[in-house]
């Protein structure tokens, strides 16, 4: 069955934005967990816009269920990450001033990179995932440099799939053979909603995960946390 991992960063930006507590980000993904979410995924940036470094910290004592952590491979990325030895490390080749993560990795002109951070990564224990446009030979290289699964970046799917669902999921139905047929895991995520995530599902049903958070919690402060979980682990097949 695919997980549904929800990305909180969304709550941290709605808490940063009154300079308090509110929304409480542990208390977010707590409730999360506790409403059927299958992971917590949260993506540190450098300029800490939502999710804040002491969020991860704190955010890693109390999750009990897959803890993703997603971003940049600076160093201080990968100190929190090691020290933190979270269920995965989802590697995104964001620039720092990115509004958000908008490419998937070059696995060609990055090859000596991701194969040793990779490298170091699962000395750590840490699953590692690679975030990917539905490229072949992207995903070629991802198997190349050690990855343990790609996240496929879903943006043009989700942007496409009002227009024609059928052409928008095209390339992501061959990358992800392909990434099947090279033993890679396959995740997926950017953009994700309750319109377009299970015509994805359909179409690719042996995903591992989907992490899903703007839409999400976008859709939370209208039909509340619990029963959108709820909505988006039914599209996922899932019947609590
Ligand atoms: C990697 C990815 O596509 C998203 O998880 C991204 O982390 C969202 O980042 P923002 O929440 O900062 O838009
Ligand atoms: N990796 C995708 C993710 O964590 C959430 O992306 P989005 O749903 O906020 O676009």
């Amino acid at each position: 069955m695919t997980r549904l991992s929800v990305n909180i960063n969304k709550f941290a930006t709605l808490r940063n934005a009154r300079g308090g507590n509110n929304p409480d980000v542990i208390k977010a993904a707590l409730d999360c967990e506790r409403f059927g979410a299958q992971g917590i995924t949260v993506h540190p940036r450098p300029d800490e816009r939502h999710i804040r470094y002491n969020d991860v910290l704190e955010l890693s004592r109390v999750v009990t269920t897959e803890f993703n952590i997603e971003g940049y491979p600076d160093s201080r990325y990968l100190e929190l990450v090691k020290r933190v030895k979270p269920a995965q490390a989802t590697l995104v080749p964001d620039a720092p001033d990115v509004i958000t993560s908008n490419a998937g990795w070059d696995t060609l002109t990055n090859e000596t990179l991701l194969t040793e951070i990779i490298a170091d990564l699962k000395k750590e224990g840490i699953r590692t995932s690679i975030f990917i446009d539905p490229v072949p030979h992207m995903i070629e290289g991802a198997a190349r440099v050690g990855a343990d699964r790609v996240e496929l970046y879903t943006e043009a799917y989700a942007s496409g799939y009002l227009k024609n669902k059928e052409k928008a999921i095209a390339p992501y139905v061959e990358a992800a053979d392909l990434a099947k047929n090279l033993g890679l895991g396959l995740n997926a995520g950017h953009d994700l909603d309750l319109d377009n995530l299970a015509y994805l599902k359909e179409c690719i049903p042996y995903l591992d995960e989907v992490s899903i958070g703007h839409a999400l919690i976008c859709d939370a402060i209208y039909y509340g946390l619990e029963n959108v979980i709820q909505l988006y682990l039914r599209q996922l097949g899932h019947y609590r």
